[in-house]
C-alpha cells in the first residue's frame, strides 16, 4: 500500500494545480508585483521551447563571418548582404534576428556594429567553435525519445566525434578525429583554465601532472602564470606524441615532461605535487570514472593533491547548464555524467582521498572545481 503523501507532495500538487489553471494565469499577469513574476516565467518558457532557433542565430551569425564583419563596423545592410552571399532581405532579417539576441547592434542609421555580446562571442574562438560543433549534439538530438530509448552505447555522431567514447565500445577509430577533438578543446580552454587558475593556487616551485591535457594548452597557461613550477602532460599516445613539440617551444622542453599512456591501462606517472583532471571525469561512467580516481590516487605522495575541474551538476544559479546540457551530451556521446560537487566529493572518499574541499569559481557555467588530498 502507498505511504500517505507528505506534507511536501501536497504541497506541491495543490501549487501544480494552480499554476496550470488558465484563470490564475490570467490574473497573475495583471495584478501588480506578481505580474513581473509571471511575465518572467512566460518569457522563461518561450526561451526554452525556441531555444534551438535562438542556436541557429548563434550559428549564422558565426558561420557566415558576420560577426567579424560587425567587428570591422559600421556596414551597412548592403554591404552585409554583399559580403556574406545574402540576399538584402535575407540579410536584413539576420542583422534583426542578431540584433535581438544583442549579437548587432544599430549604431547609424544602416550602420551595423557587433552587440555587447556579440563583442564577448566575436572575441573568443573556443564559444564559436562550441557553436559549429553542436550541429552534432542537435543532429543527435532531432529525436530525443529515439536516442534516450537506444541503447546508449550504439553510435552517434557525437561518440563518433569524440573517439575514445566511441573506441570503448568500437564505433570508431583513432586517429585523424583526436586531432579535431583536441583543436576544438583547445580553442575552448581559455575560459576554463582563466577559471581554475584564478580560484585555485599552485606551488610555485612544485609539478603538474594534466592527466587527460589533449594539446596542453591547460598547462601552457599554469605555466605562464607560474613560471617555475614543472609541468606534465598525460594523455593518449596520439595525443600526446602530438602536443609534444609546439608545448616544448612554449613552455620550455626543460620543465616538461609528455607521458604517452592510457589511463584506465597504464598507472598515472608518479613524483608530482598536483594531478589536475580538467573536464574529464564527466566523460566517463561511474566505474571506469573510479578507476581513474584510484589510478590517480596510488601515483600521489602524502601531500599530494588532485584537483578536478569542469562543468558540474546541482549548481545553483546553472542548474540547466548541469543536467539539461551536459546530461543530454554526454548522453548522446554514449558515456560519463555531469555530477555535482556532492558527487564527485564521495567518489574521492571513496577513491581514498583524505580530504575534499570545493573551491569557489567566478564562473560556474563554465567549471566549477575540487581539491581532494592524498
Ligand atoms: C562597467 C559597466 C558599465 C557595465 C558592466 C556590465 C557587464 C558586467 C558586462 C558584462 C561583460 C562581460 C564581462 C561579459 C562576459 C561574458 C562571458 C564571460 C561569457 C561567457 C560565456 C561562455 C559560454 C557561453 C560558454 C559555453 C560553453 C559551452 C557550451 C561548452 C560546451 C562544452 C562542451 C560541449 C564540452 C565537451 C567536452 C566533453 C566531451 C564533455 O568532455
Ligand atoms: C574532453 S577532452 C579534455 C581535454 C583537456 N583536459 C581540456 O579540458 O581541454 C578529454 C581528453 O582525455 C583524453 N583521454 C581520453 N581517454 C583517455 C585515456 N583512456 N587515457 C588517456 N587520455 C585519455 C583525450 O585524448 C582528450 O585529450
Amino acid at each position: 500500500m502507498m505511504a500517505e503523501p507528505s506534507f511536501k507532495v501536497r504541497w506541491i500538487a495543490r501549487r501544480n494545480a494552480i499554476f496550470a489553471s488558465s484563470r490564475f494565469q490570467y490574473w497573475a499577469a495583471r495584478i501588480p508585483f506578481i505580474r513581473s513574476v509571471a511575465r518572467t516565467r512566460a518569457t522563461q518558457m518561450f526561451d526554452h521551447l525556441v531555444g534551438f532557433s535562438y542556436s541557429q542565430v548563434l550559428r549564422a551569425a558565426v558561420e557566415s563571418g558576420l560577426l567579424d564583419l560587425l567587428a570591422k563596423g559600421p556596414v551597412s545592410a548592403g554591404e552585409v548582404a554583399q559580403d556574406i552571399d545574402l540576399s538584402e532581405d535575407a540579410a536584413m532579417r539576420l542583422l534583426k534576428a542578431a540584433r535581438a539576441l544583442d549579437l548587432a547592434e544599430e549604431a547609424q542609421s544602416d550602420g551595423w556594429m557587433l552587440g555587447q555580446q556579440g563583442a564577448v562571442l566575436q572575441a573568443d574562438p573556443g564559444t564559436q567553435a562550441m557553436i559549429r560543433h553542436h550541429r552534432l549534439l542537435y543532429s543527435d538530438l532531432a529525436d530525443p525519445i529515439d536516442l534516450l530509448r537506444r541503447n546508449r552505447k550504439e553510435p552517434t555522431a557525437l561518440s563518433h566525434y569524440w573517439s575514445y567514447a566511441g573506441a570503448l565500445h568500437g564505433a570508431a577509430e583513432r586517429g585523424a578525429e583526436t586531432q579535431e577533438y583536441s583543436e576544438l578543446m583547445a580553442a575552448s580552454q581559455r575560459f576554463v583554465a582563466d577559471e581554475v587558475i584564478g580560484a585555485f593556487r599552485f606551488p610555485k616551485q612544485g609539478s603538474l601532472l594534466d592527466v587527460g591535457g589533449g594539446h596542453g594548452e591547460f598547462i601552457r597557461r599554469v605555466g605562464a602564470a607560474y613560471p617555475h613550477i614543472r609541468l606534465g602532460l598525460f594523455d593518449l599516445p596520439e595525443v600526446a606524441e602530438a602536443a609534444r613539440g609546439p608545448l616544448a617551444q612554449s613552455v620550455g622542453a626543460e620543465r616538461l615532461t609528455c607521458h604517452p599512456g592510457n589511463f584506465f591501462e597504464n598507472g598515472i606517472p608518479q613524483g608530482y605535487d598536483i594531478v589536475s583532471l580538467i573536464r574529464i571525469l564527466h566523460d566517463h561512467d561511474d566505474e571506469p570514472a573510479m578507476a581513474l580516481l584510484r589510478n590517480i590516487r596510488a601515483s600521489l605522495s602524502p601531500g599530494g593533491r588532485l584537483l578536478i575541474a569542469e562543468p558540474m551538476a546541482g549548481i545553483p544559479g546553472a542548474l540547466a547548464m548541469g543536467d539539461a546540457f551536459f546530461g543530454l551530451y554526454l548522453w548522446a556521446m554514449g558515456s560519463g555524467r555531469p555530477r555535482s560537487p556532492d558527487e564527485v566529493a564521495r567518489m574521492l572518499r571513496a577513491a581514498g582521498f583524505s580530504r575534499t574541499r570545493v573551491v569557489p569559481t567566478a564562473q560556474p557555467v563554465i567549471a566549477s572545481c575540487i581539491v581532494a588530498h592524498a
